[in-house]
């Protein structure tokens, strides 16, 4: 006999994940693409029953979240700034299902730049310049007391920049014992695949104002931005580690928009070694000599931090 043990559902969110979706913008006939992957759930009280009692009166079928994506998309006038389209979505579910609590949107949109043919950039034509990906994700809430009342929690995202840098770049004085073989270096290589997020302090507000309030934010600016910082830094940056490189990357977004709450970085230290060649005819590769490397698959460092603005500095 199985011992009955006394459970409740503790967590619960259901929907539509990686729906994809191209919107091509026509309005003139240099046209323009926006590829995204799209995860839409959902959560509320109501819905508890379809998980403990079989019961799937209040469930919105993940079919129909699906055909929604597509059926906005299509009239939206905001596909192109993602932010503004998962709030769009999101906010979507709770107006028309009074009973959705939560809505929470991811969207990723895949790399497509525009080619370059006979020296001009092309109309139409566009080519996968890298796996890099924007991301946001939005998780909207209904006001407990006030139902039009709605509290936004929304950040975004880079993922996938991968970067590399040739000197520029040193790593000493770190701790030496008796676990240490790696030799303190003044000139190195430098290259990690950068995951950027960066989180918006946004205040509730009425779900008729929604759409307007966040449209006063310049999404697209800050991501183009944050990725510019993120680039300038690195290139420029004479780095005495990926934390200190990290560190100003984040706190320079957070000095740039006065949106911003926090700023995180997660970057893999890819390493590359010196080959010694030393056995070849006496071939010198290391230190200053060193100009044939080996890529290391892994492991890798992985170095994370997430910077917030101090409190008070907003006053
Ligand atoms: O920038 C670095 N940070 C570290 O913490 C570390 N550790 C290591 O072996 N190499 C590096 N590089």
């Amino acid at each position: 006999m199985t011992a009955t043990v006394n459970v409740y559902l503790d967590k619960q969110e259901y929907g539509k994940d990686k729906v994809r979706l191209l919107k091509v913008h026509k309005d003139t006939n240099v046209h323009r693409v926006d590829d995204l992957t799209i995860r839409c759930l959902l959560s509320g009280s109501s819905f508890t029953t379809s998980y403990t009692e079989a019961s799937n009166k209040a469930v919105v079928a993940t079919d129909s979240i699906k055909n929604t994506c597509y059926i906005l998309a299509k009239s939206s006038k905001v596909v192109d700034t993602l932010e503004l389209f998962a709030a769009e979505l999101a906010n979507h579910f709770l107006n028309t299902y009074g009973w959705v609590e939560g809505a929470h949107v991811t969207i990723i949109r895949h790399r497509w730049a525009r080619m370059i043919i006979d020296g001009k950039e092309h109309n139409h034509s566009f080519w996968r310049d890298g796996d890099e990906t924007r991301q946001t994700e939005i998780f909207i809430k209904r006001g407990p007391n006030c139902k039009g009342r709605r509290t936004i929690d929304l950040k975004s995202s880079i993922a996938g920049l991968l970067v590399l840098k040739t000197t520029g770049s040193s790593f000493e004085d770190f701790v030496r014992d008796e676990y240490t073989t790696l030799p303190e270096t003044k000139d190195r290589i430098l290259s990690t695949c950068v995951d950027s997020t960066w989180e918006f302090n946004i205040p509730a507000v009425d779900s008729a104002n929604l759409l307007s309030t966040l449209g006063q934010i310049p999404f697209n600016n800050i991501y183009d931005s944050v990725r510019d910082v993120t680039c300038d830094i690195f290139a420029k940056d004479e780095s005495a580690s990926v934390q200190a490189t990290l560190y100003k990357m984040a706190a320079k977004s957070i000095n740039n928009w006065k949106w911003l709450e926090r700023v995180s970085y997660a970057l893999p230290n890819r390493h590359f070694f010196a080959v010694d060649l030393k056995y070849f005819r006496g071939t010198k590769n290391l230190q200053e000599h060193a100009d044939v490397y080996q890529p290391l698959a892994d492991p890798s460092g992985l170095i994370t931090a997430t910077v917030a603005r101090s409190l008070g500095a907003r006053l």
